[in-house]
This record gives structure tokens, C-alpha cells and sequence, in this order.
């Protein structure tokens, strides 16, 4: 069937649209308005952490109407009448759903019940990652992106640097609210991996004397860890202003220094979320520390255990990969380190002197890859 075209003239542009192009210029203007707009999904979930509305609706314990969500909410009586769309759009998105709950005035009633992923940011649940969501959506974290383009023609290693004037982890050493807020962060993160790390791969951890968490922050992995194989001999390594108040127990010490410099000695060494931060040159530095630091050469048990990405592209429309990718720019705006694919990761140990690895893919969009000397 021939195909009638309809032209338009637009009076302004004297353009001349047949509706084969308004489609094609409205989907892509669709495009655009969606990407401009990602960051409402964002802080919409910001907000309703902030407000407690997925601890409220988890107290309630069964569906809850928007009535009583909106009686047991801290928010002005002004304010009533638009959490329904807060709600909405976090409805969209996958954080709540609707249930039926039964008929009121010959009308059904429905009550929010919480998601698979709402579940995760109940404060009293113990995986609790609502710590790490209001860390990353914090300003000091998300204002550098307004300097990214700023970064792209100074000479500043980070945008970070560009606005703060020094770099993430001095910056952390000399602000107490934001190493808090950001150790917290990576603790509710620690507690996640794990108890996955533990419950589906202990045997890792099988054959090892000693283990050293580097960077390991306030500790949460290597205290589960340490009480899980109460005869390993497990050590914190981090930075001085992090581990400096904090008290050993036990199969359970804390060291401050620099992992640039040295590494305490262990047979296996932990570098969860650490060679992300860092570039190629810093990061073969770092594993070749370790590498001089592991304790048991020549034995199969010496290794260093890595938990971060490795970017695997599947399919251009997969979530995990976008998600990876949003990793990466991260460790371009706030550090000067990057998300990397496989070749790049067996670069790098090849650079530091290490002789092989295995890739155990149990950590949803990061992997544990264990390196050996
Ligand atoms: C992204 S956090 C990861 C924390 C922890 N491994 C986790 O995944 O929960 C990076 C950690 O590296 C530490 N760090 C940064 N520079 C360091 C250095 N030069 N020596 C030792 N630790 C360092 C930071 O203080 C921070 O705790």
C-alpha cells in the first residue's frame, strides 16, 4: 500500500516535516527528555529514604494505603497531597507496588507493599545499603559532576579535585561528617558481599593462616571473616584516620599506613572496591605490594582475592552494563580510577609480576577474581 506522507511548514524554520520525520524528531526528542530527567529517579528515591517511607511501610506490615501512609509520615499537612505522585513515580520504577487489599464503598482499596529492592533500604535490615544511597546522592559526591566539562579542559586529575581542591581521600582525612558518612557507606556494602562471599564461596578462605583486608575501612568484612575462621589471623589495613580509633580483637587487628609504601604480610590479601580508585600505573604499585606482601609463595594458597567489576557488555540494552558504565564515569569524576573489562584487568597483572587468576562470577555486576603470585 502506498504510503501517504503529510508535510508540514514550519513558519519560523521555513522546515519542511513529513510525518515519517515528526516521528523520527519526537522519538528522539523523547530520548533527550528522558536522559535529561534520569536524576528524578534518582532523587525520588533520595527523598523517600530520607522520609522513611520504606521503614514506615515495612512497620505497617501488610499493604498499606496512602492514607495511613501519609498520617504515619513526617511531612507538613501542605504536603499531603503529593506523596501520591512521589509514590507514583518510585511505583514506576520498581521500588513499591500496589496490592489489593479489599473493597471499600464499592471501591477497591489498594495498598503499597514493598519491592525486592525497597526491601534493601529498610534501615533495621542488616544488608541495609540505604547507608551507600545517601552517601553516593550526597552534594559533596554529586556536585563535582557539575564541573565534569569544567575537568575536561583544566589540567585537575578529578573533578573532585576542581572543586574541592584536593583529592577524595585527603579530602576524607581532613573532613570527619564525610569519611563518616562515606565509611558507613561502604560498610552496608561490605555487609551485603560479605554475606554472599561467605555463604556461597567460603571455601576461598579455606588454607589460609593469615588474611589482610587492604583499604578494608572500618573493618565489616574482615570481622566476618575473622569470626567465621576463628584460627586465621586477620588484619585491617587502611588509611591512619580511618583505622586509627579503631580497637582489635581477638584473630582481629587494625594497621594504619599507606598501601603505596607496604602492605603487612598475609597469605591472602583482600582488595574489595580498592583498584577501581586508581589508574593503571597507581594500581600495578598497589599489586605489587601485595604480591611482595603475600606470605605463602611457592604454595597454592598465596593469593590476592579482588572484589570489583569487570565490565562485560552482553547486550547494548542490558541494566548491568549501563550500571557498570555509571561505575566508571564515577571513578572518573571522583577518583582516577575507571571500571575495567577482562583483558584489561589480566594487563594489569601481568604489569605486577602475577602468573595467573581465576574470575569467580557470584557478586551480581562485580566479580571475585582470585590472582595468584
Ligand atoms: C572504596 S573504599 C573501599 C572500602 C572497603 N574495601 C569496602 O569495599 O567496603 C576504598 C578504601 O581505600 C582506602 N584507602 C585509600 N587510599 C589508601 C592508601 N593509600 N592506603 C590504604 N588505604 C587506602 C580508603 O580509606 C577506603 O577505606
Amino acid at each position: 500500500m502506498e504510503k501517504r506522507l503529510r508535510s508540514f511548514r514550519n513558519l519560523d524554520t521555513d522546515l519542511q516535516i513529513n510525518e515519517e520525520k515528526a516521528t523520527e524528531l519526537l522519538g528522539a526528542q523523547a530520548h533527550i527528555w528522558n536522559n535529561i530527567f534520569n536524576f528524578i529517579n534518582s532523587m525520588s528515591l533520595k527523598c523517600a529514604v530520607q522520609l522513611g517511607i520504606p521503614d514506615t511501610i515495612h512497620k505497617h506490615g501488610k499493604p498499606m494505603t496512602l492514607s495511613k501512609l501519609i498520617g504515619a509520615l513526617p511531612v507538613h499537612q501542605n504536603k499531603a497531597p503529593y506523596v501520591y505522585r512521589l509514590m507514583r513515580i518510585l511505583v514506576h520504577s520498581g521500588f513499591f507496588s500496589l496490592q489489593t487489599i479489599g473493597e471499600s464503598d464499592h471501591q477497591e482499596e489498594e495498598g503499597y507493599v514493598l519491592t525486592d529492592a525497597s526491601k534493601l533500604l529498610v534501615g533495621d535490615n542488616p544488608l541495609s545499603v540505604a547507608p551507600f544511597l545517601l552517601a553516593m546522592l550526597d552534594p559533596v559526591l554529586t556536585k563535582p559532576w557539575d564541573f565534569l566539562s569544567t575537568w575536561f579542559q583544566n589540567d585537575d586529575p578529578t573533578a573532585f579535585d576542581t572543586v574541592n581542591g584536593l583529592p577524595f581521600w585527603k579530602y576524607g582525612g581532613q573532613e570527619p561528617k564525610m569519611a563518616n558518612f562515606f565509611n558507613d557507606a561502604m560498610a552496608s556494602d561490605a555487609r551485603l558481599v560479605i554475606s554472599v562471599v561467605i555463604e556461597n564461596c567460603k571455601w576461598v578462605f579455606d588454607e589460609l593462616e593469615s588474611f589482610v583486608d587492604v583499604g578494608g575501612g572500618t573493618g565489616t568484612v574482615a570481622k566476618a571473616i575473622a569470626a567465621t575462621f576463628p584460627k586465621m589471623e586477620c588484619t585491617v589495613f587502611d588509611l591512619p584516620h580511618v583505622v586509627g580509633d579503631l580497637q582489635g580483637k581477638d584473630n582481629l587487628k587494625f594497621v594504619g599506613g599507606d598501601m603505596f609504601q607496604q602492605v603487612p604480610p598475609a597469605d591472602a590479601i583482600l582488595l574489595k572496591w580498592i583498584l577501581h580508585d586508581w589508574s593503571d600505573d597507581e594500581c600495578v604499585k598497589i599489586l605489587k605490594k601485595c604480591k611482595e606482601a603475600i606470605t605463602s609463595k611457592g604454595s597454592k594458597k598465596g593469593k590476592v582475592i579482588i572484589i570489583d567489576i569487570m565490565i562485560e557488555n552482553k547486550d547494548e540494552d542490558d541494566k548491568s552494563y549501563e550500571t557498570q558504565l555509571f561505575f566508571d564515569m564515577m571513578m572518573m569524576v571522583l577518583a582516577t580510577g575507571q571500571e575495567r573489562n577482562e583483558k584489561e584487568w589480566a594487563k594489569l597483572f601481568q604489569d605486577s609480576g602475577f602468573s595467573d587468576y581465576k574470575i569467580i562470577p557470584i557478586l551480581g555486576l562485580r566479580s571475585l577474581i582470585e590472582v595468584y603470585p
